[in-house]
Order: structure tokens, then C-alpha cells, then sequence
């Protein structure tokens, strides 16, 4: 697996600033087969290795139960000697429940995901849990919150959830076309929106979503550095100029 320096120096960079990894850490890395959590697998493999610091990881895919065949995910990490391992759910029927309300059930399944990510987490000794959000993901979901939401959010680097887990996000300041660069240079099979419940119940897709991906397009089109702008802005936060 080769990932580019320029990936490594930016998590690199994002670990040392917030302390990512930890002596003595208990990684679980949610992994749906798309690009960025197979990328960040890679990643935390690498840095597990030449990290001076004693942790692990271990990643887990919660299966929704649409009958996804995983075998080629278990295949690729046991080549790799990576901890793998498949949790299996009944999500997909719970949401099917969901969607008959007529909701767009894709917030509700990112909630459903987190809780067993976080009880697999709880009862097998993680002390923290990493996602492979990127700063387009934490740029889209600043937009969508406060011209949809009425808030300004975002997703945090790291923060503690109620229950105690730290959750970690080491992919957060690179840029999604690096890490599908990657992927593309690695010719690493990854799973599409074919495995996402959404698509499998024909449910309304996030017109938000789509709508602040074009915007952002479009934005960066007159700026090029608009995100380098933004990344700057979440750590840049003038509390007092608010209401
Ligand atoms: N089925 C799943 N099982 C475990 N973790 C998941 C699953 N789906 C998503 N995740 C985790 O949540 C993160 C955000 O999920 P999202 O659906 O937004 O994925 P994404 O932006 O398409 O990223 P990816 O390319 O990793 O799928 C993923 O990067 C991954 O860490």
C-alpha cells in the first residue's frame, strides 16, 4: 500500500496537534468500505508501526443487514494483518420501519450506526473510536448546519462523547481528491452508494447535501482558497461577535 507523504505529513500534523493517538490507546475505526475509512486503515497501519507510542486499532464494519457481501473486506485486511471484523445488525429492517413515516432516514442511520459502533466500542475496551470524515465533510457539514440547521457546527478533530469514548477524526484537515487519489493509485475496490440503506429503499436522498455540495463547487471555483480559509476559520472562532 503506498500513501503519499503529503497524506501522511497532514494526519501526521492533525495527531501531533491533537493527540490522536495515545499510549496505551484502543482504537475501533468505523469502516464502511468506501475510500476514506479503507485509506484511514491504511493510515492508522502505518503510524501503529513507526509510532513510538505503544496503541492498537482494530477495524469493524456495522453491516446493516441489506445482505452486503463482505468477503472481499475480510479477505483484504487479513492480506494486510489488520484486526477486522463485521458487526452485524438489523438496522436496515428498523429503518425500513422508519422510512415508512415518509423521513429521510439518512441522519437516523448515522445515529443507529454510532450507537453500535459505541456499544461494540463499551464492551470491548476501546477507549476511543476514529471515523474518516475529511475537511470536505466537516466544510459541507458547517454550510448544511447554519444555512439548514439554524447552528454553527461542525465535526470536531476530536471530542468525548457522553459516554466516555474519544472520538477521532485523523483524516480531518486532508482533502476528500487526496484521499480518493489514493485510493485510485491503490486500485483499492470500494463500496458505493449501492450500500447505503437510502439507496437500497429508493428513500429520499439529502437534497441539502446535494445542494451545499454544488454551492461549495461553485465557491471554490472564484476562491481556490476557500477551504484552506475555512480550515483556518474552525480553529479562529470569535465567540463575543456573536448574538
Ligand atoms: N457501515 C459502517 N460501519 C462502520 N463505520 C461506518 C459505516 N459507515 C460509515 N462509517 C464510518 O462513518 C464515517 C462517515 O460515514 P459516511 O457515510 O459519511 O462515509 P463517507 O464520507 O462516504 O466515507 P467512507 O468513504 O469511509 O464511506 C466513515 O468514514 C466511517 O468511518
Amino acid at each position: 500500500m503506498q500513501i503519499s507523504k503529503k497524506l501522511l505529513r497532514i494526519v501526521g500534523q492533525t495527531n501531533a496537534k491533537y493527540e490522536m493517538f495515545e499510549e496505551n490507546d484502543k482504537i475501533l475505526l468505523g469502516l464502511s468500505g468506501g475510500k476514506d475509512s479503507l485509506i484511514l486503515s491504511h493510515i492508522l497501519n502505518h503510524f501503529q508501526k513507526v509510532s513510538p507510542k505503544n496503541w492498537k486499532f482494530k477495524a469493524v464494519t456495522v453491516d446493516y443487514g441489506i445482505g452486503q457481501d463482505f468477503s472481499y473486506l475480510i479477505e483484504h485486511f487479513k492480506n494486510h494483518c489488520i484486526d477486522y471484523e463485521i458487526i452485524k445488525t438489523n438496522s436496515f429492517e428498523v429503518m425500513q420501519e422508519k422510512a415508512k413515516q415518509n423521513a429521510t432516514i439518512c441522519s437516523f442511520c448515522a445515529r443507529l450506526r454510532r450507537g453500535h459502533l459505541y456499544t461494540y466500542a463499551l464492551k470491548n475496551g476501546f477507549n476511543k473510536v476514529a471515523l474518516g470524515h475529511h475537511l470536505d465533510d466537516a466544510v459541507e457539514s458547517f454550510f448544511m448546519n447554519f444555512t439548514y440547521n439554524g447552528a454553527l457546527r461542525t465535526l470536531a478533530p476530536k471530542y468525548t462523547a457522553k459516554n466516555g469514548l474519544v472520538l477521532i477524526r485523523p483524516l480531518i484537515f486532508a482533502r476528500e481528491r487526496q484521499i480518493r487519489d489514493c485510493a485510485i493509485k491503490n486500485e483499492l475496490k470500494v463500496v458505493g452508494d449501492e450500500c447505503c440503506p437510502a439507496y437500497s429503499m429508493e428513500n429520499k436522498m439529502p437534497h441539502a447535501r446535494a445542494n451545499t455540495k454544488e454551492l461549495l463547487l461553485n465557491l471554490e471555483k472564484n476562491n481556490p482558497k476557500l477551504f484552506i480559509s475555512l480550515k483556518s476559520a474552525f480553529e479562529n472562532i470569535h465567540k463575543d461577535t456573536f448574538f
